[in-house]
C-alpha cells in the first residue's frame, strides 16, 4: 500500500519522544508489567481502593504503564465493538470516506490512512474512527464551533455500529470515572478531586484498524507519541503495541485476556509534576493478522485548568510546567497530528497567553 508523504515543511508537534533506533522492542515476562486488580476497588470497598491506588502509583512511577483486571466491562460489549469495527473497516474506502472527519472538521467520524501522523516523521498505516460524548444538535459548545463537541457521525450502512460502539463508549466512561478516583488517591488527593472536572469531558474513543502486513516489513501502524489527555485505557485484539518504560526501553505490551492496558498521558503528567510520566508508545503490527484496537482517551472538561497538584510539589520540587487548559492542549495536539487540522498548527489561541503574547507567538 502506497503511503501518503508527510508534509516536511510543517513544524513538528511539541511533545518530545525519546526514540532510540529501529523498531525492536524487548519481549519481557508478562509479570514485569504490573497487573492491577481494580475489582473490589471499583465496587467501593475502601481498603481495596487504597490497595489498588498504591499498586497503581507504584506501577505508574516505576514502569509507566500497567494492565487492569476485573475492570467490570462485560466481554460481550468488547466483542460486539470489535465485530462492529471489523464490519465497518471491510466496507469499500469510498463508503468509509463519506464519514471522513475532514468533511465536518469536527473530531467525529472516519480518519483514512494518511489522516493521522502521530509521529510527524512517519505516516501511520492504520484507519481510525473518532467517537465522543453524544451531544444534541443544539449543544452550546457545538453551536460555538468547538471541534471536540458535536453529534457523533455514524455510518448509515451499518445501524449496529452506532449501538455497539456507543455501548462500549458508555461502559468505558463509567470505568474512567472509577479510574480517576484511584488516580486521585494514588497522588494523595481527596478521592473526589476529579469528580467536578469530568461533568462533560472531551473524552474520545478511537476505534482503530491496522491491516495485516508481513511482520518482516516493520510497517509503522502508529508512530511514537504520547497521548494528550489524562490517561488512556486500551483494548487490542492482537499484539503490536510497544511502550517505552521509565528506563527508556521499548517493551512489547501484548494483549492479556480479561485486561486493558493503561498508559499515563500528558495532562496527568502535568498534574503530578512528572511523578507520573506520559508514556511514549507506538504500534508495529507484527502479528501477521489484521489488528483492531479501541483506545479510550480519558479527558476532563474542556475548560479545566491543569496545574501542579499541591501533593506533587514542595520547596525542593517546584512546579515544572505552567498551567494549561485541557481543551486547548488537546486541540493544539490534534493540529499537529491530524491532517484535517494541519492548517491550524501553532495558530490556536492559547488561553494562558495575553493577546499581545498570542500575537508574538504567532509571528
Ligand atoms: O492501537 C493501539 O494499540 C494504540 C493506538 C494509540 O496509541 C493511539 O491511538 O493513541
Ligand atoms: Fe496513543
Amino acid at each position: 500500500m502506497e503511503l501518503p508523504k508527510y508534509d516536511e515543511s510543517a513544524p513538528i508537534r511539541p511533545t518530545e519522544v525519546r526514540k532510540g533506533t529501529g523498531y525492536a522492542a524487548e519481549r519481557i515476562d508478562f509479570d514485569s508489567i504490573p497487573i492491577v486488580d481494580i475489582g473490589a476497588a471499583i465496587s467501593g470497598d475502601p481498603d481495596a481502593k487504597r490497595k489498588a491506588a498504591d499498586a497503581l502509583r507504584e506501577a505508574a512511577v516505576n514502569v509507566g504503564f500497567f494492565y487492569i483486571k476485573n475492570h467490570g466491562v462485560p466481554d460481550a460489549v468488547i466483542a460486539k465493538a470489535q465485530e462492529a469495527a471489523d464490519r465497518f473497516y471491510a466496507l469499500p474506502v469510498e463508503v468509509k470516506k463519506q464519514y471522513d472527519v475532514a468533511k465536518s472538521k469536527r473530531h467525529r467520524g472516519y480518519v483514512p490512512v494518511g489522516g493521522l501522523s502521530a509521529d510527524p516523521t512517519t505516516s501511520d498505516l492504520q484507519e481510525g474512527y473518532e467517537v465522543g460524548l453524544e451531544v444534541p444538535a443544539d449543544d452550546p459548545d457545538y453551536l460555538a464551533g468547538n471541534a471536540l463537541f458535536a453529534p457523533n457521525v455514524w455510518p448509515a450502512e451499518m445501524p449496529d455500529f452506532q449501538a455497539d460502539i456507543y455501548a462500549y463508549f458508555e461502559e468505558m466512561m463509567t470505568l474512567g470515572r472509577s479510574m480517576y478516583r484511584l488516580f486521585a488517591l494514588a497522588v494523595g488527593m481527596p478521592e473526589d478531586f476529579f469528580d467536578d472536572k469530568v461533568t462533560k469531558p472531551c473524552a474520545q474513543l478511537r476505534v482503530m484498524y491496522y491491516p495485516a502486513t508481513d511482520p518482516k516489513d516493520s510497517a509503522v501502524g502508529i508512530g511514537a507519541h504520547t497521548d494528550y489527555e489524562s490517561f488512556t485505557v486500551l483494548y487490542q485484539s492482537e499484539s503490536g503495541l510497544q511502550v517505552q518504560n521509565r528506563a527508556g526501553d521499548w517493551i512489547e505490551a501484548p494483549p492479556i485476556p480479561g485486561t486493558f492496558i493503561v498508559n499515563i498521558a500528558d495532562m496527568m503528567m502535568r498534574w503530578t509534576n512528572d511523578l507520573f510520566v506520559s508514556t511514549p508508545h507506538r504500534v508495529i503490527n507484527t502479528s501477521g493478522n489484521k489488528r483492531f484496537s479501541l483506545a479510550l482517551f480519558f479527558a476532563a472538561d474542556y475548560g479545566t485548568v491543569v496545574e501542579c497538584l499541591p501533593t506533587c510539589r514542595d520547596e525542593n520540587n517546584p512546579p515544572k510546567y505552567p498551567p494549561t487548559h485541557f481543551g486547548y492542549w488537546i486541540e493544539n495536539m490534534h493540529s499537529y497530528s491530524y491532517a484535517y487540522r494541519w492548517d491550524e498548527r501553532g495558530k490556536l489561541p492559547n488561553p494562558e497567553l495575553t493577546s499581545t503574547e498570542q500575537m508574538d507567538s504567532a509571528n
